[in-house]
């Protein structure tokens, strides 16, 4: 009889959801994480810090209330770092905290070090003592995550250069700062550094950046931060990174160099598989240390589930979840619907961008015709009255049968607002279904009216040409 039905290996969204999901199920579950790491990257140095800090980061900078109280405004003129954390700690500790007591109430048994496989079965445990404990379950669930990526050749410091894990622990806020890679995360931080008046490069070895959103949204964004004195250098690699006495030296391989306070490497993730001896359990993971699941989010070894962003794409929060909770229904022999192909995707620059669907490139290059339906927040009332004049709702819409395609947003809202697009989407409903609505008013929600009314009213101009 092995100790537990189901062993997770890591706290982060998706092992807490496989774990509570088992649990809920009547099986035994424990879930193993190192020291002070309960609640995974996401609570400690990912999600839940990034998206707290942006808070911190717009209270502070009054950046949002400057179209109605002038150029000039600030909660706050020296803001320091130690007013930045106040607000992520307590948002942190909170969070493990809820976190610790849904483990506990559901039964769930935590055991706090690092796990490694010793064969497919059992897991010993290393504390922070060294002390092994050995631990065996019918089911195992790998949800150890991801790391920064690091390349060897620059010699983080964690004060002047670091990455996406040190940045949160900076002494002071930087007058200037070189953010390596424009991915989700470099551009996230990018909009905050900005935000609180550093100056802001960012280097990125593609031609552009965040390739998969609307080509509009990326633009007014680029616009945006460059208005923040964001300056972008694409198409430009970083060659070498040299610490100077109290700065930085950033050497691009096109031979210009870069002076700046700090340097924040955000250049890609690295699968946690290194420690796991995957290969005792018949496993192994890619070069960026991904395991490779099924449909079930099965391992090669099948009462072994891998869930989260250790298997890569999408490697989100929220998909995370999903995924861990399938995984151990999969497992319990509970149905399960396989997760929903329409994810929304959210990314928290300033303004923050949501989408769900397909972009109209996406359309463009699969033959698929659509007409587009704009809602800007400068004609809605609530615009007015929040002080965003550039925030925009776009809807593209099937002229055939009438559905909606693609929903994309920028500016204030933008994550929140995406989810009434997903839902008609989901449901099947049509352009006509937010045409015939009526919203709340004053709200960023009657954007999807008027977006809706734009795009029928151009449809009606071709159909009455046409018949
Ligand atoms: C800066 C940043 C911002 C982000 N912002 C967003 C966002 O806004 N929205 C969003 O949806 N996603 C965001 N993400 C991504 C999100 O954080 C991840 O998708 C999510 O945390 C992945 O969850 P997970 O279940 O894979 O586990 P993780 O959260 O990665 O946690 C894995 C856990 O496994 C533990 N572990 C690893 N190896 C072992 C071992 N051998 N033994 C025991 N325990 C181990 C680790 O200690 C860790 O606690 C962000 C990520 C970063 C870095
Ligand atoms: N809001 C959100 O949902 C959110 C927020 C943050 C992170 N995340 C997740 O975290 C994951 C990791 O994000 P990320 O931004 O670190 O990775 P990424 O792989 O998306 O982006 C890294 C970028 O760095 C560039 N790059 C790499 N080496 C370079 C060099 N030497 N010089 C110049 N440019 C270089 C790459 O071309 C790439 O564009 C993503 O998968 C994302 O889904 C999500």
């Amino acid at each position: 009889m092995p100790d537990f039905d189901m062993l997770v290996i890591g706290s982060g969204p998706g092992g807490q959801k496989a774990a509570i999901a088992a649990a809920k199920l009547g099986r035994r579950v424990a879930v193993v994480d190192r020291p002070d790491m309960v609640g995974g990257v996401s609570i400690h140095t990912g999600t839940v810090p990034s998206k707290s800090l942006r808070e911190a980061v717009l209270y502070l900078t009054g950046l949002t209330q400057r179209d109605l109280y002038g150029q000039s405004y600030r909660l706050k003129d020296e803001i320091t770092v130690a007013d930045l954390t106040a607000r992520t700690q307590h948002v942190v500790s909170r969070e493990v905290d809820v976190i610790r007591s849904q483990l506990a109430r559901n039964r769930v048994t935590m055991y706090v070090g690092t796990g490694r496989f010793v064969d497919d079965h059992t897991v010993a445990v290393r504390d922070a003592d060294g002390q092994e404990q050995l631990l065996t379950a019918r089911h195992i669930v790998i949800a150890t995550g991801t790391r920064p990526a690091r390349p060897a050749s620059v010699e983080f410091d964690e004060r002047t250069i670091l990455d996406s894990d040190s940045v949160l622990g900076m002494e002071r806020v930087p007058r200037s700062l070189v953010i390596v890679g424009a991915g989700v995360i470099g551009i996230e931080y990018a909009s905050m550094f900005a935000a609180l008046g550093s100056k802001v490069t960012v280097v990125e070895q593609r031609s552009g950046m965040l390739d998969f959103c609307d080509v509009e949204v990326v633009e007014a964004l680029k616009y945006r931060l460059r208005d923040l004195a964001v300056t972008f250098r694409f198409g430009e690699t970083v060659a070498a990174v040299e610490r100077r006495d109290r700065s930085t030296l950033t050497v691009l391989e096109s031979g210009k160099k870069i002076l700046a306070d700090a340097v924040m490497y955000s250049a890609g993730r690295q699968g946690l598989t290194d420690d796991l001896d995957l290969a005792r359990a018949g496993l192994e993971a890619d070069r960026r240390g991904r395991i490779a699941v099924d449909e079930h989010y099965r391992t090669a070894v099948p009462h072994i589930y891998a869930v989260g962003d250790v298997i890569g794409f999408p490697a989100l929060a929220a998909t995370s979840m999903e995924q861990g909770r399938s995984a151990a229904y999969h497992a319990c022999d509970e149905p399960v619907n396989p997760i929903h192909d329409l994810q929304p995707i959210g990314i928290y620059t300033i303004p923050e961008i949501s989408f769900v669907g397909r972009t109209e490139d996406q359309l463009t290059r699969e033959r698929v015709p659509f007409e587009v339906g704009v809602a800007r927040y400068r004609e809605l009332a609530r615009g007015q009255i929040v002080g965003d004049s550039h925030g925009m709702l776009k809807l593209l819409v099937s002229p055939g049968d009438r559905r909606l395609l693609g929903v994309h947003c920028f500016g204030t809202g933008a994550t929140e607002l995406i989810h009434i697009g997903q839902a008609v989407m989901g449901c099947g409903g049509t352009v006509d279904y937010l045409v015939d609505a009526v919203f709340n008013y004053p709200t960023f929600a009657e954007s999807y009216k008027v977006a809706a009314l734009d795009a029928t009213n151009k449809m009606r101009e071709i159909d009455q040409l046409e018949h």
